[in-house]
């Protein structure tokens, strides 16, 4: 399957993650650097998880999936260990107006996560399309060493530049050559 890589602003969006288990954990983690405004639904949870959702004051919702649960929901998150669960989940929100996705069924997502680097300002993603998540995976600790420690005040100069200098040309050549000089610098 072929998925657009694009960085989306859910702020204001409602997002329901159905299961307390380490792959609905590990979404949650994932999301929490851009929201906070989750609510899981779960039969049951993790010791881990159910610290993460005390620590950031996370609607959690002690029961079975319902229905209910997905009024006024804007992305949904299905990681349950019920492989009919999620055929029926998916049965009943194809045709409405929410994000999916299914921890077992590519085909049901509407969107799918990247294995993500995330520091500061930086965020570097990584997909296989689905063909292999434990390859996205190494592929970013491997990606994750070639970042040098001052990216971040780096990227603050470059803005710094940028919001002080008049746009145009001589600002956008500027800014290119000191990006390449900068990484011309990092270590092979
Ligand atoms: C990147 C990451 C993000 C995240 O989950 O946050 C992620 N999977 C991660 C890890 C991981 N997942 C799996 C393994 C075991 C080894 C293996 O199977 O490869 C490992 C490795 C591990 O755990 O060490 C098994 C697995 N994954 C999926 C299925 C179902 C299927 O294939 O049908 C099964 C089989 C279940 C089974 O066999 O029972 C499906 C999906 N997993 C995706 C994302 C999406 C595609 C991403 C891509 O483009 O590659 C997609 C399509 C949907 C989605 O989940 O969004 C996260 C790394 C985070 C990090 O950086 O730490
Ligand atoms: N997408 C991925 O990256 C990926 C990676 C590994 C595994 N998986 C798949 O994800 C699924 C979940 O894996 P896991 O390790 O988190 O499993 P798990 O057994 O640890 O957790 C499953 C959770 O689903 C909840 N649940 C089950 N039925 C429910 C219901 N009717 N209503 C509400 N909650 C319900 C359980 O209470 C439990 O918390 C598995 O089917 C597995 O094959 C996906």
């Amino acid at each position: 399957m072929n998925y657009l890589p694009i960085f989306l602003n859910i702020k204001n969006k409602k997002t329901l993650v159905v299961g307390g288990g380490e792959v609905a954990h590990r979404k949650v983690l994932s999301l929490l650097e851009f929201t906070n405004d989750i609510v899981i639904v779960s039969s049951q949870i993790n010791f881990e998880f159910k610290n993460t959702i005390d620590k950031y004051n996370l609607s959690y919702l002690q029961d079975n999936y319902n229905s209910k649960y997905l009024e006024k929901i804007d992305i949904l998150i299905v990681a349950v260990d019920d492989l009919q669960l999620q055929k029926d989940i998916y049965k009943e929100t194809k045709d409405k107006k929410i994000m999916c996705n299914f921890s077992d069924f590519e085909e049901y997502c509407d969107f799918i996560l990247p294995s993500y680097i995330k520091k500061d300002n930086l965020v570097v993603c990584v997909s296989t399309m689905g063909s292999a998540p434990a390859f996205a995976k190494e592929f970013k600790k491997y990606i994750e060493k070639l970042i040098p420690n001052d990216i971040d005040s780096f990227l603050k100069q470059m803005k710094d530049l940028r919001t002080s200098l008049p746009k145009g040309k001589k600002r956008m050549d500027l800014l290119r050559q000191k990006a390449q000089k900068y990484i011309q610098n990092f270590k092979q």
